[in-house]
């Protein structure tokens, strides 16, 4: 079996904005920095990721990305120069886009030796599935045990942990809640362990429909969470309590409409996967809606936005 890499170098701060692209369109994504790089975020990586520095670009940083040898390479390169062309980057100098096919690896399980124990928001404790036994979980945590597999949601990510930290403030016993775009399962499980309950997942993408069964069963969730298919909220007819979306802006704002429409009086709805440029034309069409923001937390240049229905 071989791969398709696709190698872009370019400027750091262009890290998080594509690599959420690139995660939704590829089969796995993993990002090269410099030394100097490395060394500013030492301590923001050294817990989770245990880089060593030696494995990394000399400058600026390198985004690898993988597609299998059956998918259309050039048409999966036209996708992200596309992206790279029509989004406004925080900074579009010197950036290079190749490909090349290069033989089996064991890449899919190689980032499992980076990832590690952490904590997000005021109480949530991720765990690697693989490293559950030695965890030093503390009573008061409410522990998330992940094996993204090849699905986005690791928690790692600003957009993830925004939404999990949002869903501590908002959740209440019994509520009933959509997690749009599901991935791992992450958000659902965060919103089961905070008294949610007829917790449903959806996802266009049929691996991460599979990659989340898996991990609600690892949490001993699956019974409260229904998982299906769907595109959006457009075959929605249930009504809920909270609905939560982590994708891109673009597609965020295709549902603003059907999520206004779909949740029960003072519903609340957590947008996220927003760059900070997107954030007011985001909280306008939602306001437009009848949607009232009541909060926006920020990290590394995205945006989590909390809205309620108000009458
Ligand atoms: C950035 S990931 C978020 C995963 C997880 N919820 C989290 O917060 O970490 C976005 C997810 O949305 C899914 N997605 C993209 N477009 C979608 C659509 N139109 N309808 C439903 N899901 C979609 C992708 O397959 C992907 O799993």
């Amino acid at each position: 079996m071989k791969w398709h890499e696709v190698s872009i170098s370019t400027k750091e701060e262009n890290e998080e904005q594509l690599s959420i692209f690139l995660n939704t369109i590829s089969k796995g994504v993993s990002v090269e920095h410099s030394v100097d790089i490395l060394k500013s975020k030492i301590d923001n990586f050294d817990d989770k990721f245990r880089l060593d520095p030696t494995d990394y670009p000399e400058s600026d940083i390198r985004i690898l990305v993988y597609f299998d040898e059956t998918q259309n390479i050039d048409s999966k390169l036209n996708d992200i120069k596309q992206f790279v062309k029509e989004t406004p980057l925080k900074s579009k100098d010197n950036i290079e886009i190749s490909a090349k096919l290069i033989d089996e690896v064991d890449w899919e399980n190689e980032w499992k030796k980076y990832f590690h124990n952490f904590k997000v928001g005021k109480n949530f404790f991720i765990v690697p599935s693989w490293e559950y036994d030695d965890a030093d979980i503390a009573d008061s945590d409410k522990v998330i045990k992940i094996d993204p597999g090849m699905a986005f949601g690791t928690g790692d990510h600003a957009t993830t942990s925004l939404c999990l930290t949002l869903l501590e403030d908002v959740i209440k016993a019994d509520d009933k809640v959509i997690d749009v775009g599901t991935g791992s399962g992450i958000l659902s499980i965060g919103a089961y362990l905070l008294g949610a309950r007829s917790i449903k997942a959806t996802d266009i993408d049929e691996l991460s429909l599979q990659v989340s069964k898996e991990n609600f069963v690892l949490n001993g969730c699956d019974d409260e969470i229904s998982v299906m298919p769907a595109d959006l909220l457009k075959d929605e007819t249930e009504h809920y309590d909270v609905i939560v979306a982590n994708i891109l802006a673009h597609i965020i704002d295709d549902m603003i409409d059907d999520a206004y429409e779909l949740l029960n009086e003072n519903g609340r709805f957590i947008a996220s996967g927003i760059i900070v440029e997107k954030q007011d034309e985001i909280t306008a069409h939602m306001k437009e809606c009848g949607f009232a923001i009541k909060e926006v937390l920020e990290e590394d240049g995205w945006v989590a936005i909390l809205a309620e229905k108000v009458s």
